[in-house]
């Protein structure tokens, strides 16, 4: 049997599923052939109980049309191939085994041990100077935020997938899924479900030594480490945590000393069942100048996105953030500045700060008509730059093609790809509906359109110029 069967299989699947699916559940099995067998090899049994349930029937129909004659028996089990058939690059046999609670209590007390100075560093008033120094310097940066819950964190389509994974970690750490990658754009809340995951650990057991930092915060730590000739007590320290939370890992790019270290880092913490959760702002394969096997090894678990929120979630995020600070926010001034801000969280928690921050200072209520005059700016900015107009001139400008070459009927694709980003765009940044973005696209119907917003959306998880690309037009056009 083809050895490339399953990578053919892979394509059908990929193009039949939404990229956030596929990405999530289908592109980490790894699979392995023998005779007329194949096995799929899933990280953690979460995966493999829901590709079980909703994608095994697609592709063993899948496996039946490709082949001619007798089509492959098919089983699923957790682990990792060790044949070349797998779709990721071939791993050592390092795996994330899971243990039994007394292992893992065990292993969880000697590490615990080994990072209390009195135990671990009295050999000399030196090292032990060395190594406060050390520690002292991890744990300032280590607290959480403790505004950052499941309570404040409102649950959406967006985000649902991301939630339900932290939540179960929260419950089970270390033995769930390991590492939890959280990846997607700025401020959509991958730092929130990352605290929110370490303030629960802790609620349950205070003991729990949770250490969450910013990978520039490791690098920096790390070069302290070597300066003061201190680098064995920063592996101890880090690998005597329960969970180790990192947030914007792409910042490890270019830096190999770090990656090297936080590749040991991670085998032991894997091996020692301590649970991390690591967010970025792009899928781990797409990490340009980091090492292939922490690239790979960042995929073991489950890697989830968090995508930006649609208006629903935008209005109740926007409802929550201003009961939570006493702000008085109807449902109709919620849903304005909702529709006005799309681009993140955090942007929307901006505007409603600046206009609590006016109406406290006022005393007036707040209304749609008071938010326009208080974001003002804002939004004028928005408008005056997002139109269509100036969307498909920007597309045009960069793609070296004519605004009418977007509007024609042509269809080459040097002509549909531009096309088809500037219609994304223009439905992402613009309040036009469907119909009237087709309608200035040449009179094209609003099926079009949403054809090209989902193609987009999906080529920026394949192609990674694609991504850079767009997201370039993106904050070109809106800052
Ligand atoms: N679903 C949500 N519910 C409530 N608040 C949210 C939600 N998503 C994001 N936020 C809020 O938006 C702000 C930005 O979120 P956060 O810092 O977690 O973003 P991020 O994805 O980690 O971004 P970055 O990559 O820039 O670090 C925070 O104040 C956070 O509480």
């Amino acid at each position: 049997m083809s050895q490339n069967l399953w990578a053919e299989c892979l394509e059908y699947l990929k193009d039949e599923f939404p990229s956030q699916q596929f990405n999530t559940w289908l592109r980490p099995l790894q699979a392995e052939t023998k005779e007329n067998e194949i096995c799929l090899y899933a990280p953690n049994k979460f995966v493999l109980d829901w590709v079980s349930e909703k994608y095994v029937d697609r592709i063993k129909e899948l496996l039946k049309d490709l082949v001619d004659g007798q089509p492959p028996g098919l089983s699923l089990k957790i682990g990792t191939a060790t044949s070349s058939s797998s779709n990721e690059a071939a791993q050592p046999s390092l795996k994330p085994t899971k243990q039994s609670k007394t292992d893992y209590d065990s292993r969880r007390q000697s590490a615990q041990g080994a990072t209390q100075p009195s135990r671990s560093y009295n050999d000399s008033p030196d090292k032990k100077k060395r190594s406060v120094e050390v520690e002292g310097s991890i744990k300032h940066q280590s607290f959480l935020n403790s505004s950052f819950t499941f309570d404040t964190f409102v649950e959406g389509k967006s985000n649902q997938l991301a939630r339900a994974a932290s939540v179960q970690i929260a419950e089970n750490p270390g033995s769930a899924y390991n590492p939890l990658f959280l990846y997607g754009g700025v401020g959509l809340g991958k730092t929130h479900l990352m605290h929110a995951v370490g303030n629960e650990i802790i609620k349950k057991n205070p003991k729990a030594k949770v250490v969450y930092l910013h990978s520039e915060r490791f690098v920096a730590d790390m070069v302290k480490a070597l300066q003061l000739n201190a680098i064995n007590e920063f592996k101890r320290f880090y690998r005597s945590v329960d969970a180790l939370l990192i947030d914007d890992i792409q910042f490890f790019a270019r830096k190999e000393r770090s990656q090297e270290e936080f590749f040991h880092t991670f085998n032991a913490l894997l091996e020692g069942g301590q649970q991390m959760i690591l967010t970025c702002d792009r899928y781990p394969k797409e990490i340009d100048n980091m090492e292939e096997r922490l690239k790979s090894r960042f995929g073991w678990g489950l890697t989830v996105m968090v995508e930006p929120p649609e208006l629903e979630t935008r209005v109740a995020i926007l409802m929550k953030k201003a009961e939570q600070t006493n702000v008085r926010l109807n449902s109709e001034s919620a849903f304005f500045i909702a529709q006005k801000i799309r681009s993140n969280v955090r942007e929307l928690e901006g505007a409603l700060k600046l206009v609590a921050a006016n109406a406290h200072f006022t005393g007036q209520e707040i209304t749609p008509a008071f938010i326009r005059e208080c974001l003002k700016d804002l939004l004028a900015l928005h408008e005056k730059q997002v139109s269509i107009d100036n969307i498909q001139r920007t597309v045009a400008e960069y793609y070296k093609i004519k605004v009418a070459d977007l509007l024609s009927k042509r269809r080459t694709r040097s002509i549909t790809r531009p096309r088809q980003v500037a219609m994304s765009l223009s439905k992402e940044l613009t309040n036009h509906s469907l119909p009237e973005i087709g309608d200035a696209f040449g009179g094209r119907d609003h099926t079009t359109v949403l054809h090209a917003c989902k193609k987009i959306v999906e080529l920026q998880e394949t192609d990674p110029s694609i991504r850079e690309d767009y997201q370039n037009f993106l904050r070109t056009l809106t800052t």
